[in-house]
């Protein structure tokens, strides 16, 4: 844990702490109600948090988990059920997990607007289901029994406080296992999820049902303060107010959480003290989530990034001494073939070959019958004109392209019934053109996403230093566009990969920035045991890198072999490189 992360979880902590101990002795029974009012918020908060704030998915039926959470709730109430608030609090959670699920299994094919419509249905659905009758204990107004010493309304705010606090130290926990670093990815991208190796489907549907469990004991602690509650406390309407608040705000974190309930719960007082309308409170929210999508960011985020970006550069200033704004990475020596090379390339055993690749989209052809081995421990550049067919090459053979023609097989195994995430998980990386890191996470927090294990601190450092990048505490957002990639490919090979597939790892760089890369790569099968396949553009980096090299034309192989031996060949020379762009060999 990083000092912001304890700084953070202990000023939470002492802060829950202070809230128990001073607000139920100064505050009035009305603003003691509203303030229980607004830990419950906080709570359904926290579970829009998961959902919405860490994995992006616009679930809007949060209230309608927290209707089951408070039916059974009650239910269990009336019933005299052994256990007491506590323990139907737990269950009313787990009763909305199966609903969840449920929910989520749409996510697995549909996302955005489209799931925003399911999930905006189901909370129609609920709506008509709940007006239909009444909450168990209605009718004969039973009232719940709150636990000792939680009886009173002050005393059920603490117990309202200890709840949300149990739940944001849990979400904590969770937010750095690969699990929860997972949502970001996905909020992200999910082809880069997949990339490293993670389940897309387990992913979401692990964060509709841990959402809708923390949605369902919030609408259990609604059960507990009203007793006697009705449909309307789950409106529809609640849940899309809700979802802007959480756009707006960004729940993920305690403190938005906190902020949310708060909103949620004076909002309707500040509306009728204003002689405003009580539904231009939800205008009010829907015009601060307009605010926060525009800019990219909730509050809550943007506030911690800078935060953090503060001290990563304070740190990086540290590091570097007076005169330089970065520390200069160690230059390796230029080498052109791995120093561990037993033998040519050539006739080392495959640890990835592909044969008879062909890749058709409708009418395009954009690879035919392409063969390809890349030798254990050995790099090997994959070049063309653009178009050529180099960035479907690697889709195909990680798993991202469904319906290819031949076979990618990984140390002698077949892959070609996997998905990419077991693909990945076999040994088989990739980078993408274009990167797509959470700049929420630290550099040492991707590193562990890309790595799939706990990765040790001296290790992921390693990995950074030997890359050139900053120092792992440093958020992604200061990191520049260049050494976003490096990054990449650093977390590809923190996996510890049999294959790593690079598209395209040193465009944007510098001639020396790259030349300097290339160094480092050549030493990256002798030194961390990954072999690589390279796709650029930059010859002089091929060059000086691969041992050996194919050329694709318009998805044909039109050469491949020993790099020197293609680069001479007189139709690659002719046919792509233009014999004038060639640096002599
Ligand atoms: N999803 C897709 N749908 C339809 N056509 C596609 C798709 N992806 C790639 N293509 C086509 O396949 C061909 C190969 O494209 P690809 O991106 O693999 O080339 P490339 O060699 O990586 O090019 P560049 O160097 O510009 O990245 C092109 O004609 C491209 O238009």
């Amino acid at each position: 844990m990083n000092l912001l992360d304890k700084r953070s979880l202990g000023l939470g902590l002492g802060a829950a702490v202070l809230a128990c101990a001073v607000l139920p002795n100064v505050l009035s029974a009305y603003w003691i109600y509203l303030a229980i009012s607004a830990m419950v918020g906080a709570v359904v908060m926290q579970s829009f948090g998961v959902i919405v704030g860490r994995a992006g998915v616009m679930s809007l039926c949060q209230m309608s988990f927290a209707a089951i959470g408070a039916w059974v709730v009650l239910r269990l109430n009336v019933a005299g059920a052994p256990g007491g608030l506590l323990v139907w609090l737990v269950l009313g959670g787990l009763a909305a997990v199966p609903v969840g699920v449920a929910i989520g299994l749409p996510a697995l094919r549909i996302r955005g607007v489209n799931l925003a419509v399911v999930t905006f249905g189901f909370a129609v659905s609920t709506d008509i289901v709940l007006n239909a009758d009444q909450f168990p204990g209605a009718e004969d107004l039973t009232m719940l029994e709150r636990p000792e010493p939680f009886t009173g309304d002050a005393g059920y705010f603490v117990f309202t406080v200890i709840v949300f606090t149990v739940i944001a130290v849990a979400l904590a926990a969770l937010a750095r296992t690969r699990l929860g670093l997972s949502w970001y990815e996905l909020r992200h991208s999910e082809r880069a999820a997949a990339a490293h190796g993670v389940s897309v489907a387990r992913s979401k549907l692990a964060a509709f049902a841990i959402s809708a469990f923390i949605a369902g004991v919030g609408g259990g602690l609604l059960a507990g303060q009203l007793s006697l509650v009705v449909p309307s406390n789950f409106a529809m309407g609640q849940s899309l107010a809700l979802f802007a608040v959480a756009i707006m705000i960004g729940p993920h974190h305690p403190e938005g959480a906190v902020l949310g309930g708060v909103f949620g719960a004076v909002m309707a007082t500040i509306m009728e003290k204003a002689h405003l309308p009580q539904d231009f409170g939800g205008v009010l929210f829907g015009a601060g989530a307009l605010l926060a999508l525009r800019g990219g960011m909730s509050q809550t985020d943007l506030t911690r990034t800078r935060k953090r970006e503060r001290a990563a550069r304070k740190l990086l200033e540290d590091a570097a001494g007076p005169d330089d704004a970065l520390p200069a990475p160690p230059a390796p020596p230029v080498r052109a073939v791995p120093a561990a090379a037993p033998e040519p390339a050539g006739e080392r055993r495959p640890c990835l070959d592909v044969r008879g690749l062909t890749v058709r989209f409708g009418e395009v052809v954009a690879l035919d019958n392409v063969d390809l081995a890349v030798p254990e421990g050995a790099v090997v550049g994959l070049i063309g004109p653009n178009g050529a067919g180099k960035s479907t090459f690697i889709a195909a053979v990680t798993g991202f392209v469904a319906g290819y023609g031949g076979t990618v097989e990984l140390d002698g195994r077949p892959l070609d019934r996997l998905g990419p995430a077991p693909r990945a998980g076999r040994g088989l990386r990739r980078t993408f053109q274009t990167t797509a890191i959470a700049p929420e996470l630290t550099q040492y927090e991707y590193l562990t996403m890309g790595a799939g294990r706990r990765l040790p601190r001296a290790e992921a450092d390693e990995l950074l230093e030997f890359f050139g990048c900053p120092p792992g505490e440093a958020p992604v957002s200061i990191v520049d566009a260049g050494t976003r990639r490096l990054l990449d490919v650093a977390a590809a090979i923190a996996a510890r990969p049999r294959a790593a597939l690079l598209d395209e790892p040193a465009a944007g760089q510098s001639a020396a920035e790259s030349l300097r890369f290339g160094a480092r790569l050549t030493e990256v099968p002798e030194r961390f045991g990954v072999s690589i396949l390279l796709v650029e553009h930059d010859m002089e980096l091929v060059q000086a890198t691969c041992e050996l090299v194919t050329v694709l034309d318009f998805g044909h192989v039109i050469a491949s072999g020993p790099t020197r031996d293609v680069m001479d060949d007189p139709a690659v020379r002719a046919a792509y490189l233009g014999a004038a762009d060639v640096p002599a060999s």
